[in-house]
């Protein structure tokens, strides 16, 4: 849309105030001259229309409807009886043929009637040409039918991720997630695309042909099927049986080797600085390895019962060639009807050719589903309950009433954790590595809940209200901060698209970085790249507090960045955090201990509990742990 093009957005189809045209930066936007309206005009017209996909986000839970590729192919009703009629013409055209070639020859050149061979020749020119226009229609209907199918399961997918826990994240590898949304749901699309109409053309082709058969003549066809049923159904169900078998272990080895690759790529640097590319390379030989098991043992099973079904189908043309022929020879059948016969023989093997491929990719779209069901069917572990209550405007008191937690449930990391932060105070939480600092800080946004007790923010459980009313009044801001592929702007006023340039400047100046967006060659608007690569560690801190600053939280719930930052970064850094935190309640994870003393209050966490609380000169002169580590600190600082 012309939101992307020109950097600005659209309402309605009309293209509003751009990029250019925002306070501060560049020429104000004069909007489109009237010269170039017919051609803008014509481009929006061409603009893809992507349609009402159907999926509305709910926080709470996926809708619930089970899905089933039964109720993918009936989802949209109009697609599928169009595409169904074409699959029905298309079919019985295409058995016009061997019949019209008996009438050919028993009726044109046996009977030496040259009228009827041109007749019987122009109706097979023309229903080839109407089997063409059907095939046409067909897969014009059932591709769009299965692009509309699956981009409501990928929404739907999307919506789904995007309400999991951070423990279904901490569990499932990136990887085999993304395999849910690509090759996964590209199996279901080609067969909705081209399996299931194949599946009717195939079946109805069998069903046509038998009737066919009978009405030459049904000793013969009898015979046939005498030839052909029970080793086909043999073979069959042994397919059914293995295919069943390889096409799970196949999504599986699939799924392996995505989860290794997405790692590799995401910790490309590390990997890089450890010299472990060649170990990264055996270990993905090995899930590599394990996929193309996976195909070879599919590839045997199909290798084994595509040909063997062909053997059977030949032989049995082979015996009623005799059989047929000594009719012939003794006037039951013409020659015409014998080979006619041997035609739509050949039309009867040909369906279970095809069918085989298609159970193949039947098996895939059935294990995919499969797999996407249970995805699905995944609840979140921390969800709104039903009468959850939207949070009002908070003072920010936050209660700990006697909290048990662990990411395990026989292993708490915080035991009977009690404690109560004033409105407008500023807590700092300090401890050893791994003491549990971060889980009290993650506890408070509710990524968790805890085992046993309660928190409560003004009195009110976290559990009683809404996910989006509680972290629309706390501002996080993690350790290691995120940032987005878009601008700077984009990535400031992340919790907060709709914040004015004036609010965005404020919170820019606010944490010190109106240099950094200065010096920028598009200023707000200049590109960050994946993951902030492109701006220094330092900077990224700050641009995390910018956006928490912009977000306005009554709580700020802060795990302070490990990485040392030089003096000058290290100053500015807290000179931000002091604009953020001034008159709002504060959780710090601390790791400086040059942060914690700028608290109102220290808690030292150890061994699962809080073993100690009070101001940082109460501390030191109690002379317990954090006197300890404040002496040690400032033996080394
Ligand atoms: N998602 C998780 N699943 C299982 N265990 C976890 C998870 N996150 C943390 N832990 C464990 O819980 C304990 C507390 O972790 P936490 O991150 O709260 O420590 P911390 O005090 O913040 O440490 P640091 O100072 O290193 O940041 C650790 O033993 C850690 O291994």
């Amino acid at each position: 849309m012309f939101g992307g093009g020109f950097g600005g957005f659209n309402v309605g189809g009309r293209p509003t105030m751009g990029a250019a045209g925002r306070k501060g930066n560049g020429l104000p936007f004069a909007g489109i001259p009237d010269d170039l309206q017919a051609g803008v005009a014509k481009l929006e017209a061409r603009e893809p229309d992507h349609g009402d996909p159907g999926v509305t986000f709910d926080p709470v839970g996926d809708s619930g409807r089970k899905i089933s590729l039964s109720r993918l192919l009936i989802g949209r009703p109009g697609l599928l009886l169009a595409a169904s009629i074409a699959v029905l013409v298309e079919t019985l055209l295409l058995q016009a043929g061997p019949y019209l070639v008996q009438v050919g020859i028993d009726h044109g050149i046996a009977a030496g009637n040259l009228r009827v061979l041109i007749v019987a020749t122009l109706c097979f020119v023309a229903a080839v040409l109407l089997t063409g226009l059907a095939t046409a229609i067909r897969m014009r209907k059932s591709g769009l039918l299965a692009a509309a199918a699956t981009r409501d399961l990928r929404i739907r997918i999307f919506a789904h991720l995007q309400r999991m826990s951070l423990d279904y994240y901490t569990r499932e590898k990136a990887g085999v997630t993304m395999t849910r949304m690509t090759s996964d749901v590209e199996s279901l699309q080609s067969l909705l695309q081209d399996g299931f109409a194949q599946f009717l053309i195939q079946g109805l082709t069998m069903v046509v042909v038998t009737g066919v058969l009978f009405h030459y003549n049904a000793t013969l066809a009898l015979i046939t099927l005498a030839l052909v049923v029970p080793p086909l159904t043999i073979a069959s169900l042994w397919f059914r049986h293995a295919a069943d078998r390889g096409y799970n272990r196949q999504r599986d080895a699939i799924a392996a080797m995505f989860a290794d690759l997405a790692e590799s790529l995401n910790g490309v640097r590390v990997v890089t600085a450890h010299n472990r590319q060649d170990r990264n390379v055996v270990a993905h030989r090995e899930v590599v390895g394990g996929y193309r098991d996976a195909n070879d043992f599919t590839g045997r099973i199909n290798a084994i019962y595509g040909p063997g079904t062909s053997v059977i189908g030949l032989i049995a043309m082979a015996v009623l060639l005799l059989i047929g022929g000594r009719m012939v020879l003794r006037g039951a059948l013409t020659i015409g009807e014998l080979t006619a016969f041997v035609l739509y023989i050949n039309s009867f093997f040909q369906p279970v050719q095809q069918l085989v491929q298609l159970y193949t990719q039947y098996q895939q779209g059935k294990a995919a589903i499969g797999k996407i069901r249970s995805l699905l069917g995944e609840a979140p572990s921390v969800l709104s309950l039903p009468g959850a209550i939207t949070l009002p405007p908070v003072r920010g008191e936050i209660v700990f009433d006697d909290v048990t937690f662990g990411y395990l449930p026989d292993r708490p990391v915080l035991s009977g954790v009690t404690l109560r932060i004033a409105p407008g105070e500023t807590v700092a939480c300090v401890g050893p590595t791994g003491a549990g600092k971060s889980t009290l800080a993650k506890l408070v946004t509710r990524f968790y809940d805890p085992t046993s007790g309660r928190i409560l923010i003004d009195g009110h459980d976290l559990r009683d209200v809404t996910l989006s009313s509680l972290r629309t009044q706390i501002g996080v801001v993690p350790q290691e901060p995120f940032l987005f592929a878009g601008s700077l702007r984009d990535n400031i006023a992340f919790a907060r698209p709709t914040a004015t340039d004036d609010e965005v400047w404020a919170a820019v100046d606010a944490v010190g970085l109106r240099d950094l967006v200065e010096r920028s060659p598009e200023g707000l608007d200049t590109p960050l790249h994946e993951r902030g690569q492109s701006v220094s560690s330092g900077e990224r801190q700050l641009l995390a507090l910018a956006r928490a600053f912009l977000a306005e939280p009554r709580v700020v719930v802060l795990d302070e960045a490990t990485s040392s930052l030089d003096l000058r970064s290290e100053l500015r850094v807290e000179a931000a955090l002091d604009a953020l935190l001034e008159g709002r309640t504060a959780i710090l994870v601390a790791h400086r201990l040059s942060t914690a003393m700028r608290a109102d209050r220290i808690i030292v966490v150890d061994d699962h509990h809080i073993i100690e609380t009070g101001s940082h000169a109460e501390l030191v002169a109690a002379g317990g742990p954090y006197a300890e580590m404040f002496a040690t600190w400032a033996a080394h600082s």
